[in-house]
């Protein structure tokens, strides 16, 4: 079975900066990953280079590889030809919310389906009656069917994030990368929206890569951690293994953005109430 997303020796420079170091990795079908560091550890970078947003560097030490489920997202700094239906399969969800604010949330919602629509019905965004009651069931999966008719951004940060997580499953997305979707965030939305992405996952299978700040969401809410520093991944291990201490062990004082002051601290939500319904 082919891996969800597969990184081969993958680089990305910026000048002298090297954002991302040949970096090798693996998430399988319906496997839930933390994406850890400190701010500028190269997190945001790896997302954009695993969805084909930013090509690698072409002359890399090895191929600069990226597939996802077997598909060919790029290659030695060039995207692939089959990229388009590479990311039918990525759906994608971002710290600034990535909607069209004036558009209403069934048409944010709706644009999910585009890739899979004929050109110029997508162009004029004609959506038929099925991919309507497709967006509006995903709404009510996410908890926010109520706001369906309202323009986008009147939605608060957290009622956003779920709509760009209903628009991948009406994407058909099976593998979300989410970055730092949770950072602009009072803990209490925060928590709502974590708890909607892991719902997502473990109901449809959908694999999951998410980047964090902050540590604690990423022990409370996966069974494995990525975590980079400098543009390497540093450690990929069980999500038991990060505590303080290990912590400062890897960033040494730069640990300290990571750690969530205590006021703050995530409590783990019983399993039954992440895999309930979200409802605003
Ligand atoms: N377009 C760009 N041009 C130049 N440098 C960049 C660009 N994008 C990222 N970088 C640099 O690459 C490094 C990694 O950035 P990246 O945004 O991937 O880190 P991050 O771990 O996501 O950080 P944060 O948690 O603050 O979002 C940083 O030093 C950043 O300044």
């Amino acid at each position: 079975m082919a891996a969800a997303l597969q990184l081969d020796r993958v680089s990305k420079t910026y000048g002298a900066m090297c954002a991302v170091d040949d970096v090798s990795l693996t998430i399988r079908e319906g496997e839930r990953v933390a994406l850890i560091g400190a701010s500028g550890s190269g997190k945001s970078t790896l997302i954009r280079l695993a969805s084909g947003l930013i090509l690698a560097d072409s002359q890399g030490r090895g191929t600069g590889a990226v597939h996802a489920f077997g598909v060919k997202v790029q290659e030695a700094g060039r995207l692939s030809a089959e990229v388009r239906s590479a990311r039918r399969n990525i759906g994608l969800v971002f710290q600034q919310f990535a909607l069209a604010g004036r558009l209403s949330v069934m048409t944010n919602v709706m644009v999910g389906a585009l890739g899979r629509m004929n050109a110029l019905r997508g162009t004029l965004g004609l959506f038929n009656s099925d991919e309507r009651r497709t967006a509006y069931a995903a709404l009510a999966e996410v908890g926010i069917a109520q706001h369906a008719a309202k323009r986008a951004r009147e939605l608060s940060g957290g009622q956003q994030q779920r709509v760009a997580i209903a628009r991948a499953l009406v994407q058909g997305a099976r593998l979300v990368l989410a970055d730092e979707p949770i950072a602009s965030l009072d803990p209490k939305s925060a928590k709502r929206v974590m708890d909607t992405l892991v719902t997502m996952s473990r109901d449809h299978g959908i694999a999951l890569v998410v980047s964090l700040h902050q540590v604690d969401y990423a022990t409370t809410y996966f069974d494995r951690v990525i975590a980079m520093n400098a543009g390497r991944v540093v450690f990929d291990g069980p999500a038991s293994r990060i505590n303080a201490g290990f912590l400062t062990e890897l960033y040494g004082a730069s640990a300290e953005e990571l750690i969530l002051p205590s006021q703050f601290a995530v409590t783990p939500p019983p399993a039954e109430a992440v895999l309930s319904q979200t409802v605003s």
